[in-house]
């Protein structure tokens, strides 16, 4: 199994549409893999091994070369600022990093930010020279400003439906999100073949459902 290529790929949001993909490029992964509670998944005929991965450790398992390649948010690629190789937008999980706030908000003086994204966020307010206190949390980031644990929060937008449902504004949105391939370095080189193959079918198969 040394030379077979060991994919990240990430369980939750993305798995279904990053699966099947793979299934229009040819790799028969399962759609349903991830209901299951199996971690490690082989497609022997393609000499392909999936490590079914939490969203947010993919580059690192790419970047410690433990998989080759990885799917991942380019959220997750800008939070965690991972040595890793970004070969393919996917166009898949769109979605947008958007700074959010009450409808009556108003700049204060030790302006508190609350978000899942504290590297995106600090980043975000010091290219503006907005000095913010940026409180880290886990989920649920919407209800920071509601109960005052922020004047803001810097967080995902899909549907626009958390927002809505909470009376909250979309202030700016930072940067937009689709889901990217990404590779180890050394791998990239070594398992070079492999690696190409794969992103070309991918990418006649998103040009595909593009047109
Ligand atoms: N509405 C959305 N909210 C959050 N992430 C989204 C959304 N739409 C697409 N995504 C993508 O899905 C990824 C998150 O997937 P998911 O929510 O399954 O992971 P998670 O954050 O680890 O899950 P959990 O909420 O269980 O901790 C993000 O990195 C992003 O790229
Ligand atoms: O615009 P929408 O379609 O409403 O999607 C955006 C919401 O989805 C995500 O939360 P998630 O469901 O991951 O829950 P969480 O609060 O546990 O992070 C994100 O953090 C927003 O809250």
């Amino acid at each position: 199994m040394q030379d077979w290529l060991k994919v990240a790929m990430p369980k939750g949001r993305i798995y279904k549409q990053a699966a099947s993909l793979m299934r229009e490029a040819g790799y028969s992964i399962l759609e349903d893999e991830d209901e299951s509670r199996k971690l490690l998944i082989e497609l022997p005929e393609a000499r392909m091994q999936f490590i079914m991965a939490k969203p947010v450790d993919v580059p690192t398992y790419v970047e410690y070369g433990v998989a080759d390649i990885g799917i991942v948010g380019k959220d997750v690629l800008m939070e965690e600022n991972r040595d890793v190789y970004e070969l393919l937008d996917l166009g898949i999980a769109r979605c947008r990093m958007s700074v959010i706030a009450l409808p009556d908000w108003e700049p204060g003086t030790y302006p508190r930010v609350a978000t899942k994204y504290p590297n995106v966020a600090s980043q975000y307010f010091r290219e503006r020279g907005q000095q913010v206190e940026v409180i880290k949390l886990n989920g649920s980031i919407e209800l920071a400003p509601m109960i005052g644990l922020a004047d803001r929060i810097v967080d995902m937008v899909e549907t626009g439906t958390t927002l809505r449902e909470n009376g909250l504004i979309e202030q700016e949105v930072i940067f937009n999100i689709t889901s990217r391939l990404i590779a180890n370095r050394v791998s990239y080189r070594l398992k070079n073949d492999a690696i190409q193959k794969l992103c070309d079918r991918l990418q006649s198969q998103i040009q595909l459902t593009r047109s």
